[in-house]
């Protein structure tokens, strides 16, 4: 393993069962990522973008072909690789202080630590969440419970939960899609500046070009299912720190906008198949 082939896809194929008989939702995946690199993966609703994060994450297993995380198979989740979903999946009944702890308190706390590592003190485990919380603007809420806070602050602490595990591996199954336009922007944002501080190496699930364009390293273009593959693999050479009102007439930035359009709308037009 190097650094350039932090996560290693290797002709992953994943074909489910299903009543109409087998079903090949991805083909043929080959895909290096490198550390600390921002990759999105982007196609037409249904062609597999979150069947590729599920693999990545070790929620499922392919059925050929070879999933690699520092060297390691990917063989089931791991504390390295940490998952947020668009429905940000809260504990209800836990205040947001609560359901970050939860998390860290499985990794970092007693009984969970790998032969050799200290388990932390409950002080210890108490100023990482509110670290955490802190990270993402949300200490103000931190005794509150997801019903009562705006659906954009779920998702900050989903994110907060996230990170608190110190996950080498960030993977974002559209973290973003259920949220204004607004909100979305200022969420887009405080990631950026979350990315730059932690070195965290993300992989993330959209549906949108600008979001893609604005956050990536690399836009990773699925074709249309079923077997569904990569088509094209774009590299975004904007500098960092982006700022998005700059962004928004930089030539640069409206040429990579331009080359994923192309590839969604003209070059890949949304003929899709649904699995039964
Ligand atoms: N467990 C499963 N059994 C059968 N088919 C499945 C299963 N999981 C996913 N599929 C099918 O695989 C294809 C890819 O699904 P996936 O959810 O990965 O797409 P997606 O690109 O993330 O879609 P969207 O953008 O709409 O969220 C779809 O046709 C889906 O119906």
């Amino acid at each position: 393993m190097n650094d350039s082939s932090y996560i290693l896809i290797e002709g992953v194929a994943q074909r489910f069962k299903t009543q109409r008989g087998e079903f090949e939702a991805l083909r043929q995946i080959d895909l290096r990522i490198a550390k600390g690199e921002f990759v999105t993966l982007i196609g037409h609703s249904g062609c597999g973008k979150s069947t590729l994060l599920n693999l990545i994450a070790g929620l499922t297993t392919p059925t050929s072909g070879l999933l690699l995380c520092a060297g390691r198979e990917i063989a089931g989740p791991g504390p390295e690789r940490a998952v947020v979903f668009q429905n940000h999946s809260l504990l209800p009944w836990l205040t947001c202080f609560e359901n970050v702890h939860l998390g860290v308190k499985r990794v970092f706390g007693a009984g969970s630590r790998s032969a050799g590592a200290k388990s932390e003190s409950k002080a210890e485990l108490a100023a990482r969440t509110h670290a955490a919380l802190e990270l993402v603007g949300l200490s103000h809420a931190a005794q509150r419970r997801p019903g009562e806070i705006s659906g954009g602050m779920k998702q900050r602490v989903g994110i907060a939960r996230a990170l608190a595990m110190e996950p080498k591996v960030l993977l974002l199954d559209e973290p973003f899609g259920a949220l204004d336009a607004l909100t979305r922007a200022k969420l887009q944002d405080e990631l950026l500046e979350i990315v730059v501080r932690t070195h965290s190496t993300v992989v993330m699930v959209t549906h949108d070009v600008d979001e893609a364009v604005l956050l990536s390293d690399r836009i990773v273009m699925l074709t249309n299912g079923p077997s569904a593959t990569i088509g094209e693999v774009l590299t975004v050479p904007l500098a960092r720190p982006r700022q998005r009102v700059a962004l928004a007439d930089h030539p640069t930035y409206l040429q990579c906008r331009k080359e994923v359009l192309d590839f969604l709308y003209t070059r890949q037009t949304h003929v899709h198949k649904e699995a039964a």
